[in-house]
């Protein structure tokens, strides 16, 4: 199918240490796959395989129903950022854009129209190794965009950029999912992932651990509740039970209750005469349930690992659900 990119069974093993282990999963046009897991979870490394720089141990990766290397003008299929900093230092962005275009059978048109569409015109004759990080990724991202593909990857792209930059890659995949490209980015940061992707695949230690929509992942993960401030906690507890309200959370002054009940803890408050001093829905982070996700497979932790690195992932946790988890 034009657009795809499909793995199966995709494994990479560098001696003892597994990097990428039995992935399948395809990621499909039109819309931002999101390709998240934290440090070390084998993000890279599946991203090398697609493009056919690492050879897989087992399984096999396919763009368009072909291995990279079957592929006739590769860059016209599928375009790639995966490290900014892989550009010749000494050659003009021009210059550098212009020796991939002529080794790649690419019309030298195109490379004023890249350099236009991600705003490097002005600087295209500056050599690139004055370029910031921030241009570093432009001129990237200008080189993926050259051969006009179907199919667009890039590893960690807002990594180290400034918010002005960050928002215009953001917005430059929305665009080019819009226009029916396959966008396949990845990430360690749920929070840049929440604002970008449609779909999400999330791997830890180089195990699919979710293919899901972002949409789903929101409503599956992102608990609301209520948090009741009161000094009448007695009070308000008797009047929730009374009406059938449970509390999940209990502290000295503060309450919190399951789902979006604000309106009719406030109306029972008010019936009560219970004085309240805040009453306010709250959303759990997408952060969290990332973080609850990946934590067992996290290759080094901060403090005392609990999961020694190289261990196996310990049973998913039951509040997942398994319709969408695979391991
Ligand atoms: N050439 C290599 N030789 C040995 N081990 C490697 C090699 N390349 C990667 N690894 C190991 O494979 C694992 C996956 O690395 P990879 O860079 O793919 O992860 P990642 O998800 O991209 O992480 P990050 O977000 O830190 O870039 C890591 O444990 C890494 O140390």
């Amino acid at each position: 199918m034009v657009g795809m990119i499909e793995l199966e069974g995709l494994t990479k093993r560098y001696g003892e240490k597994v990097a990428v282990d039995n992935l399948s999963f395809g990621v499909a046009p039109g819309i931002i796959t999101g390709f998240l897991g934290p440090n070390g979870a084998g993000k890279s490394t599946t991203m090398r395989m697609v493009l056919g720089l690492d050879r897989p141990s087992a399984g096999d990766v396919r763009i368009d129903g072909r291995h990279y290397h079957q592929l006739k003008d590769p860059l016209t299929h599928i375009g790639a950022l995966l490290d900014a900093k892989a550009v010749h230092g000494g050659r003009s962005a021009y210059h550098h854009l212009l020796c991939l275009a002529q080794a790649n059978g690419i019309p030298d048109r195109r490379v004023h129209e890249v350099l236009d569409t991600v705003g490097l015109t002005a600087v295209a004759k500056k050599k690139a190794k004055g370029f910031s990080l921030g241009m570093g990724q432009r001129l990237g991202i200008a080189g993926a965009l050259l051969g006009d593909p179907r199919i667009l990857m890039f590893d960690e792209p807002v990594n180290g950029l400034d918010p002005e930059g960050i928002h215009w890659i953001r917005n430059l995949m929305k665009t080019l999912a819009g226009q029916g490209r396959t966008v396949f980015v990845s990430s360690h940061l749920m929070s840049e992932m929440a604002l970008t992707a449609d779909h999400l695949v999330v791997i830890g230690q180089g195990r699919l651990l979710a293919d899901t929509s972002m949409a789903r992942f929101i409503a599956e993960n992102s608990r609301s509740y209520v948090r009741v401030r009161t000094p009448q906690r007695e009070r308000l507890l008797d009047a929730l039970a009374g009406a059938g309200i449970e509390v999940v959370e209990s502290g000295a002054e503060v309450l919190e209750v399951d789902g979006d009940k604000s309106a009719a803890i406030g109306e029972l408050a008010a019936r009560h005469q219970v004085v309240l001093h805040e009453l306010s829905p709250q959303r759990a982070s997408l952060e969290e349930a990332f973080m609850r996700l990946t934590a067992e497979s996290v290759e080094y932790h901060a403090h005392d690992g609990q999961t020694p690195a190289g261990q196996s992932p310990a049973a998913p946790g039951q509040a997942w659900g398994s319709d969408w988890r695979n391991s």
